[in-house]
Order: structure tokens, then sequence, then C-alpha cells
């Protein structure tokens, strides 16, 4: 399977890069990409997007901007400089600020990343939304975003593997991203909207974000072969 082909993206989640690179080097560009979020990259900058790029993998920056049009247009574009794969900003900020991206986006010559909007986080179940004034099922409300994103000319989703059966009914031209990816048996942790690598595949899901069940395991490379095989 080359990197291309892979639907497993692990979560590089360390606050050092000597601590994400000695668990990239675990693993096989070839079985998996791999994911820098706000914690490694705040502490390394750019220097471990380079450098993940130099060992063989695609980077999927998940830094969930957030910001005004200009600003968040012009992280994007930054992270496009940068060569990475796959880029998100959260849907919340708006129509305006995703076509803002968007733009900035096709203005550019050379490779663009996917440009993806984040939905509602799996961390989040009805209570949650309640707490923040929408007292509605995430499903409803990741439904209202993905129809945003689409009039934004976004490439894909962040959202719950639960609701990617009605998002690919609705808009099957985005591509959905899923995190809250759980093995039957592994922790939930934070994690409310979950299933597993196999489920979500099978309900559409094009990308399984894995975090901890990887990371944390006492053989991250082994983990990881026992998602592949579950899934192929
Ligand atoms: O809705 C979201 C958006 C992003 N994430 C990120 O994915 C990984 C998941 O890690 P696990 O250890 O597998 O829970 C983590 O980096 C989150 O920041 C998400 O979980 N949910």
């Amino acid at each position: 399977m080359s990197a291309c082909q892979t639907p497993i993206i692990v979560a590089l989640d360390f606050p050092t890069r000597d601590a994400a690179l000695k668990l990239a080097d675990q693993l096989d560009p070839k079985l998996c990409r791999v994911k820098v979020g706000k914690e490694l990259f705040t502490s390394c900058a750019s220097e471990i997007v380079g450098t993940l790029r130099d060992k063989g993998f695609e980077v999927f920056l998940d830094l969930k901007f957030h910001d005004i049009p200009n600003t968040t247009a012009m992280a994007v574009k930054a992270a496009a400089e940068m060569g990475v794969w796959m880029v998100n900003v959260h849907c919340s900020g708006g129509l305006r600020m995703m076509a803002a991206c968007r733009e900035v986006l096709d203005q550019r010559s050379g490779p663009k990343p996917l440009l993806i909007g984040v939905t509602v986080l799996t961390s989040m179940e009805r209570e949650d939304l309640a707490g923040i004034g929408l007292d509605i099922e995430p499903q409803e409300q990741v439904l209202r975003l993905a129809a945003l994103a689409e009039k934004a000319g976004m490439d894909g989703l962040v959202c719950s593997a639960q609701e990617a059966q009605a998002l690919k009914a609705a808009h099957p031209s985005l591509q959905l991203v899923t995190p809250g990816i759980r093995p039957a048996g592994s922790a939930l942790d934070d994690q409310r909207r979950i299933l597993t690598p196999r489920q979500a595949l099978d309900a559409g899901s094009d990308y399984l974000v894995i975090g901890r069940p990887i990371s944390q395991a006492a053989d991250p490379a082994k983990a990881l072969a026992a998602v592949v095989a579950e899934i192929a």
C-alpha cells in the first residue's frame, strides 16, 4: 500500500520534536500518514513538518485555524508554502472565512493542500453542545456546517465517523476525515462520538485519525499493523 492509498493518519501529539520523531521512526510511511497538531507545531514551528516530509510522510497540519477571514487565509497560505498535505479551519468561522481560504489556495500555482473544515469536535456530545448554547444533536449541527463548507468550496470535513453516512448522502463530494477512532477494546479517553476503524470505513470515512491507540501503545508499529489488518 503506498502512502497515497492508506486511510490512516497517526496523530503525533507530543511536546517535543524528539518524542514525535521517536514515534515516527517506528512507523512505516507506506502504512500511514502522520498528523502534526498545535502542541507539536507550536513547540517546533515548521521544522517538524520539513523533517517528517523528508522521512517520506505526507503531513496533515491540524491547527484548526479560527480567526477573521484574512488572518485565517494567510495562515492557510503559510501552511501551503510549508508543503503540508492537508490543513484545516473551523467551519464555525463562517462562509466568508472559509471562502477566503479557498481563494488564497486557488490563487497558488503548484501543489495545494486539501482544505478541510472542522465541524463538531468528536469529544463533544449533545450535553456539551447545550453547554455552548446549541440545544441540538451533534449530527444536526454537523450537517448545517457541512452545507456551509460545501458552499465555500472546501475539500472536506473533520467530523465523527458516526455522521459519515448522513454526510456522504448529503454531500458526496466532501472528503471525510474522522478522528474519534477506537479499535475494539481501547480506552474511550476524552472522545465521545467514536467508531472502530472498520465501522468508520464502512460508514463512509475517507481518512481515520488515530492518536493514543497507536501513539501510547507499548508497540506503536504493532498497533498500526493491527489497524491495517482490521481494515484490509
Ligand atoms: O473533532 C476532532 C478534531 C480533531 N481531533 C484530533 O484527533 C486526534 C485524536 O486523538 P486520539 O488520541 O485518537 O483521541 C487528536 O490529535 C485530536 O486533537 C479529534 O480528536 N477530534
